[in-house]
This record gives structure tokens, sequence and C-alpha cells, in this order.
């Protein structure tokens, strides 16, 4: 058996690192710069597999967010074993209101606990005087792709039976403007604004880069489909999550990424026509489409498809 053993190869995300944060801070002014703006947040949403990774400072500087609820999302696809330990953490940086969601499942039952848990604390907060308006309206908020707009479709769907009011999609940058008010809930009337997702415009270290672009929270052409293949394939072999090896039927664990991606593209039939010139002439060769492989790797794991993993 042989896998990664070191440390990821941060030399070949440095490219990506020094370029890519040039290219995320053309992309911030954009429509993150407006959307940023634009929020006084309630409410906060975080991707399950970087709680830590996964928020944004920026949010607690720029913004006045009390009260507010720390959402993290996409719990299915995350180590529920590492739960105590991330409540505990945050409990240390002072982040006492946390949930967690997963709101792809039609009946999640810790998206019931939302409406409750956050009119307690509005009703709760000092800096609230509820006497003569009875409506609620709260920002979601978050870095890009973590699921804000699921969250506004699962609520709305769980409490006035409405189908999506918000625009999904598994690229960051779906959202692109602060929404309309979006009702949730008839009793108490609550109404949520949906918001686009902001990154902070410098991200500050190379593995929180990685783990950012692995979550699908940066444009994957910003990175390299190669790269984040790469340090998916580390980060499975890391945490010991080797069902790839079965999926992909390469009969061991493996960290040599060309071998990974040659194999899938052979078993999901991802191959092109080259030309190639040799000594007699011409001739086509059928070679593995390795970019459309770290396409498939990639997605494959964002569905949760190759194991539960905890990034942080
Ligand atoms: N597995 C899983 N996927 C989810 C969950 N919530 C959302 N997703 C998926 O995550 C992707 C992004 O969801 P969105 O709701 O568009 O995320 P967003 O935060 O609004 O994205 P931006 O508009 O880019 O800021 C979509 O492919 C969703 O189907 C979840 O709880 N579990």
């Amino acid at each position: 058996m042989r896998i990664h053993q070191t440390l990821w190869n941060a030399a070949k995300f440095r490219q990506f690192f020094d370029f890519g944060n040039r290219e995320i801070a053309n992309w911030f002014p954009g429509h993150m710069a407006k959307g940023l703006r634009q929020m006084k947040a309630s409410l906060k949403n975080v991707d399950y597999h970087i709680p830590f990774s996964g928020r944004n400072p920026l949010f607690q500087e720029s913004l006045d967010i009390k009260p507010h609820l720390l959402v993290l999302n996409k719990m299915d696809l995350a180590d529920l074993s590492e739960k105590q330990a991330i409540l505990k953490q945050l409990k240390r940086e002072g982040v006492g209101n946390v949930l967690f969601a997963d709101c792809l499942t039609q009946r999640d039952e810790n998206i019931k606990k939302v409406v409750p848990v956050v009119t307690q604390l509005i009703e709760s907060s000092p800096r609230f005087h509820r006497t003569e308006n009875m409506e609620y309206c709260l920002l979601v908020i978050g870095i890009p792709n973590v699921g804000k707009s699921s969250f506004v479709n699962a609520l709305r769907r769980m409490h006035i039976k409405k189908g999506k009011a918000s625009k999904v999609g598994g690229e960051p940058g779906i959202t692109k403007a602060v929404l309309s008010k979006i009702q949730v809930c008839e009793r108490p009337l609550i109404y949520l604004l949906d918001t686009p997702g902001v990154l902070p415009p410098k991200i500050e270290s190379l593995e929180t880069g990685m783990k950012l672009s692995l979550c699908g929270t940066i444009l994957d052409h910003l990175v390299g489909e190669d790269v984040i293949a790469d340090y998916l394939l580390y980060t499975l072999n890391k945490h010991e999550q080797l069902s790839y090896v079965d999926k992909y039927e390469l009969g061991e664990p493996c960290d040599d990424i060309q071998h990974v991606l040659k194999k899938i593209a052979v078993k999901l039939g991802k191959t092109q026509r080259v030309k190639a010139i040799t000594g007699v002439g011409d001739i086509t060769i059928t070679v593995p489409n390795y970019s459309a492989a770290a396409y498939d790797f990639i997605r494959v794991f964002r569905k949760g498809e190759l194991g539960r993993v905890m990034l942080d």
C-alpha cells in the first residue's frame, strides 16, 4: 500500500495562491462587495465540512451581526463523530448559537428548530423592541456555495409548503445580489433575505485555500481542477477514507493523482483523440481525458459519494 505520508505538496498550490488571490480580489469588488454593503446580518450559514475555514472574518468585522445563528449546513457530507469537538471549539471562540442542518433532506428535524431558535434569540435581545412590528426580517449570509439559497428554500418548503424561491446551483456565485424579502413562515411572520456568497478578499493560507476550493466555494478554474483533484486524493488518504479504491477499481490506495485520473478516465470512458507526430507521419491516438476525470472525481466527492470527510 502506497499512500501520501507527508504533507500535500503545497508548491503546486502556491502558484494558484498568488495568482488566485489576485483573481479573487478581482472577483470580490463586483457582486461580493455590493452584496456585503447591503448586508446587516441576522443569520449566518457555513459548510459543515469547513466550520472554521468556511467563516468569513469580514462578516464579523464589517457587519453588525447580533443576534445571529450560525448554521452548519451539509451535515450529510461531514463526519459526525466530530460534532462535539466542533461545538466545543466554537464555544471557545464565543459562538454560542449553532445549528447543524441538511438542506436537501425533505424532513430535517434541525431545520424545524430554526424558527423557534431565531425568534427566541430576537425576543431576548435588548436591542429589539417588538411591541409594534410583529414581523421578522432576517439576512442569510455566508461564503459562496454553502447552501444559503437551499436553506431559504428548505424553510419555505417546511413552513408554508411553497416551492423554490431562490435559485440553487452547484457553482459558487449563483446568487448575485441581495434578493427581495422571501416569506418562509406564516406564524410568526418571517421573511428572509438571500444574499450573494462573499469570500474574504485574501485567503489566509494555502491549506485554507485548498479546503475552500475542494468545497466549491471558489470557481474551480481559478485553482485548476487537476490541483483540486490532487488535494482531494491527499485528503481522502489522510482521513483513510478509501472508498475511491473500489469505486474506481484501483486495487489499492494510491497517492499518484495521474494514475488515479487515468483509471477514472478509462472506467468512465472519458478519453479523447489527439494527433501525435511520429517518424512515419501523423497518427491519431486515444488518450485519457485527465481534466474530465478530475472534474468527475471532485463532483463525486462533493455529492458525498466518496464518504464523509471533515476537512477542518
Ligand atoms: N449534500 C448537500 N448539498 C447541499 C446542501 N445544501 C445545499 N446543497 C448543494 O450545494 C450547492 C450550493 O447550494 P446553494 O443553495 O446554491 O448555495 P449558496 O450558498 O446559495 O450559493 P451562492 O449563491 O454561490 O452563494 C447546490 O448544489 C445544492 O444542491 C446540503 O445540506 N447537503
